[in-house]
C-alpha cells in the first residue's frame, strides 16, 4: 500500500515512475498564463507570513472555506493573518478529494520541507515553521519562482498597463524571463457598466481620442505596439463564448454612440461589436506574430451581493453551458480564410466541450506550424487530476498529445508552481498505465522524450522562448 503523497505520488507503476523521475521531473517550467503580480516580482516582495503568501488572492481556497461555513472575516475580511491561517488549517482536512488537499501538501513539502498533513492540531507549528523559511534567503517573490526552476512566466495585463514593473524586471538580474499577456477584455465587453470610463483611460494612455470604432481600434493597436515593444508576444481573452455575426462599421459606430449616450444596446448589437473588435484584435495579433488565447465558457460573477462587496475574481464564478462550437469555428475560419490566423490556444471550462475542443483544433492545424492550434490544459475547475486526465485523453483520442504545450498555473499565488509537478505526474502516469497494460510499447526513450516535450520543449518552441 502506498504512503500518502510519497516520492511516487500519483505514479502507479514502474513505467510511470521512470517517465516522471528520469524524464519529466527536472525539466524547467514555462508558465505561460498566470495572474501573478509583476509589481511584487519587480520589488522582490517578501511575505510577512504564510497567510500572505498562500491565502491572499486565492479564491480556490476562499470557496472551500466559505463552503465549510467560515466567516468572510477570516477569508477576505479584517481578521489577523494568523487567525485566517488557523481557519484555513481547520478547513484543509475537509478538502480531501478536492485538488486543494494535494496542492496544499505538495506546497508544504516542496517549499518548506513539511511532510505532516495540515489541520487545526498543528496549525501554529506549521505556520511558524513556514514563516521561519519565509524570513530567510530565497523566499521573496523572486526566490519562490527560482526555487521551482521557472524559466519563463507570463502574467496578464490590461492594455492600459504601463508595464513599468516588467521593464524593471527586464533590466534586473532575475533569471526567470517575465513577460505579459495582453488582456483586452474591458475593451470587448461593450455592455459593461464601466465601458465608457474605460475607453477614457484607454484614450489617455494611447493618445487617441476614441469617438468611433475606427479610433478605438487605433487606440488598441497603439497599445499592442507598446506591449510588443516591451516583449509581449501573447494575448488572452476570457469570453463566455466566441462571437461571429455580420457587422457593418456604421452599425458599430452606432453601438458606441449609444454607449457614450448611456443608452442600452441590443444583444445583436452587442454580439456584432464583440465579433468586430475580436476580429480586429486577432488580425493584429497575426500581424505582430503573437499567440492568442481564448478562455471560453466561464459564468462569472454569479453572486451580485458578493460581487458588490468583494469585486470580480473572488470566488463567485462557475461553469457556463453556452454552445461553443459554431461561433468558434466560424471565427477561426474567417481568420484562416484570409491567412490571418495566428497560433491559437483554446480553453474550455465545461468538460462537456473537451472532445469538441480537441476536434476543433484539427480544423485549423493546416501543417504550416507544428501544433499551431492548441487545446489548452484543464482550466479553472478542470485543473485537477480528473479534469487534466479527461483533457489529455480527449486530446489523445482526437488530436496529438505529443504536440501539446502542457500546463500553466493560471494562479495568483507565488506558491502554486508545484502544480506543474502535479500535472507532470498525472501525464507520466497516464502513459505509464498504458505501457503497463500493453497499450503502448515499453519504449521509455521515445515516451520519455514525449513527456519532456509536453512538460517543456513544446512550449519553448511554441512561444519562441
Ligand atoms: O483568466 C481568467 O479569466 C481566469 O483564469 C480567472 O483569472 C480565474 O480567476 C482563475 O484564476 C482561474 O484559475
Amino acid at each position: 500500500m502506498k504512503s500518502f503523497m510519497d516520492g511516487d505520488f500519483l505514479l502507479e507503476n514502474e513505467y510511470s515512475k521512470i517517465l516522471y523521475h528520469e524524464y519529466a521531473r527536472d525539466m524547467p517550467i514555462i508558465d505561460y498564463h498566470n495572474h501573478l503580480s509583476p509589481e511584487m516580482l519587480a520589488h522582490d516582495t517578501k511575505f510577512e507570513n504564510l497567510t500572505q503568501a498562500w491565502l491572499y488572492g486565492d479564491h480556490y481556497k476562499w470557496r472551500a472555506m466559505r463552503t465549510l461555513g467560515v466567516s468572510e472575516e477570516f477569508i477576505t475580511g479584517n481578521a489577523k493573518d494568523l487567525e485566517k491561517f488557523e481557519k484555513w488549517a481547520y478547513t484543509v482536512p475537509y478538502t480531501m478529494r478536492n485538488p486543494l488537499y494535494h496542492w496544499t501538501h505538495l506546497e508544504l513539502q516542496r517549499y518548506f520541507n513539511i511532510s505532516e498533513t495540515l489541520s487545526s492540531d498543528n496549525a501554529i507549528q506549521i505556520y511558524n515553521r513556514a514563516n521561519d523559511h519565509l524570513k530567510g534567503e530565497g523566499f521573496g517573490s523572486r526566490g519562490l519562482i527560482t526555487q521551482m526552476n521557472v524559466e519563463f512566466l507570463c502574467t496578464t495585463e490590461d492594455p492600459t498597463d504601463t508595464l513599468k514593473h516588467h521593464q524593471t524586471l527586464a533590466q534586473s538580474n532575475f533569471k526567470t524571463k517575465v513577460s505579459t499577456a495582453f488582456r483586452p477584455d474591458k475593451a470587448i465587453f461593450v455592455e459593461a457598466e464601466g465601458f465608457v470610463d474605460y475607453l477614457e483611460e484607454l484614450s489617455e494612455v494611447s493618445g487617441v481620442a476614441i469617438n468611433s470604432f475606427a479610433t478605438l481600434c487605433d487606440a488598441l493597436e497603439k497599445r499592442i505596439a507598446y506591449f510588443h515593444t516591451h516583449g509581449c508576444r501573447i494575448a488572452d481573452h476570457g469570453l463566455p463564448h466566441m462571437y461571429f455575426t455580420f457587422f457593418k462599421e456604421h452599425d458599430l459606430n452606432t453601438v458606441l454612440n449609444k454607449r457614450f449616450d448611456n443608452k442600452t444596446i441590443s444583444n445583436n448589437e452587442m454580439d456584432s461589436f464583440k465579433c468586430a473588435i475580436l476580429m480586429f484584435l486577432s488580425r493584429k495579433y497575426h500581424e505582430y506574430g503573437w499567440v492568442q488565447q481564448f478562455h471560453l465558457g466561464a459564468l462569472r460573477n454569479n453572486n451580485n451581493r458578493m460581487l458588490a462587496q468583494l469585486g470580480p475574481d473572488t470566488g463567485w464564478d462557475s461553469i457556463g453551458d453556452w454552445q461553443q462550437a459554431e461561433a468558434l469555428s466560424k471565427f477561426l475560419n474567417e481568420l484562416d480564410t484570409h491567412d490571418q490566423l495566428c497560433k491559437t490556444i483554446i480553453y474550455n471550462i465545461n468538460p462537456r466541450d473537451n472532445e469538441m475542443m480537441a476536434s476543433m483544433i484539427g480544423n485549423f492545424n493546416d501543417g504550416s506550424i507544428r501544433g499551431k492550434v492548441q487545446f489548452g490544459s484543464g482550466w479553472w475547475f478542470l485543473d485537477q487530476k480528473d479534469g487534466m486526465e479527461k483533457q489529455m485523453n480527449a486530446l489523445s483520442n482526437i488530436g496529438l498529445l505529443s504536440c501539446f504545450i502542457g500546463m500553466l498555473t493560471d494562479s495568483r499565488s507565488f506558491l502554486s508552481f508545484p502544480r506543474h509537478e502535479y500535472f507532470r505526474r498525472i501525464l507520466c502516469n497516464l502513459i505509464g498505465r498504458d505501457i503497463a497494460n500493453g497499450e503502448l510499447p515499453k519504449d521509455t526513450k521515445w515516451l520519455g522524450k514525449m513527456v519532456q516535450d509536453i512538460s517543456y520543449n513544446n512550449a519553448k518552441e511554441y512561444f519562441n522562448i
